[in-house]
């Protein structure tokens, strides 16, 4: 079975310090993982590694069972969705959902090519699948950050990618519109052809249970890699924040409070 991302022995050096040390990591299809750290864990770093992007001073990476180094990275992106809000302000504000989302297939900012019939059927069902065909006719800047984002997934869904990566898609998002974001990332989840979903976050309450797996980074370093029941619990993630946590699960979402010492 190919695997969709395998990094061996990957560190990265600047200025002395190991930005990433000694990552070891492998996706395998039909899973979903979720990458945690704090601020400056290097969870970028790791997934500049993966979009080539970033060479590492050490070690080997194979992405969808291509290995970094030997093929042509421009090709690889092509297969890979990378989600970031970097790119919520670089698009067009006048352009519509629909143009936003069909632009994906080009990898274009705004959309130059007429496209066919059947890629704005295409486009719809994208939209559908982030539950946000009301935008299709919204002027992209007349949308909230929310529906921002999820326009940016179904953009990315437009050029059929085998791994999707949401980098931090809740940032800046009230309670209500986290959770219909959470929502339909979770319905996108559930479809038949959905692409592997790599989710990067700080908070843990944003991991839904579809996410099968979860990466723990902390200063460049690996401290876990497994199943997210085993992941999920007081003790390991105390031990990973390096402070007293107290969790609360509610619907398979593990809700955090510092713990008094
Ligand atoms: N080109 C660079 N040269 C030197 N240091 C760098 C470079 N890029 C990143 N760093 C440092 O590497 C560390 C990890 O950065 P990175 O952006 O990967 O973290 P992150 O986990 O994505 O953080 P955040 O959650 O805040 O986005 C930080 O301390 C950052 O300052």
């Amino acid at each position: 079975m190919e695997t969709v991302i395998d990094m061996q022995g990957v560190s990265w050096k600047r200025e002395d310090r190991f930005l990433l040390n000694e990552v070891n990591w492998t996706v395998l299809p039909r899973q979903h993982w979720a990458l945690l750290g704090l601020n400056g864990s290097g969870k970028t770093t790791l997934l500049n590694m993966i979009n080539g992007y970033l060479w590492p001073t050490k070690g080997r990476i194979q992405v969808l069972g291509r290995t970094l180094g030997d093929t042509d990275v421009r090709h690889l992106r092509q297969a890979i969705g990378w989600v970031s809000s970097s790119l919520q302000d670089k698009l067009y504000g006048s352009d519509t959902g629909e143009r936003i989302v069909l632009s994906g297939k080009f990898a274009t900012i705004g959309l130059y090519d007429k496209p066919s019939r059947e890629e704005v059927s295409y486009a719809y069902s994208c939209m559908e699948a982030l539950q946000c065909t009301k935008l299709w006719s919204r002027e992209y800047r007349t949308c909230s950050q929310g529906e921002k984002q999820k326009l940016l997934i179904a953009r990315a869904l437009m050029a059929n990618p085998q791994l999707l990566i949401l980098d931090e898609p809740c940032n800046g998002l009230d309670l209500f519109s986290r959770e219909s974001l959470l929502s339909a990332i979770s319905a996108l989840a559930s479809r038949a052809d959905t692409p592997t979903l790599i989710y990067v976050t700080h908070h843990t309450e944003e991991i839904l249970p579809l996410f099968s797996h979860i990466l723990l980074l902390r200063r460049g370093q690996v401290v876990q890699a497994r199943e997210r029941e085993s992941i999920m619990n007081a003790e390991v993630l105390s031990d990973f924040f390096e402070n007293c946590v107290a969790v609360e699960n509610h619907a398979g979402r593990i809700y955090l409070r510092p713990y008094p010492q």
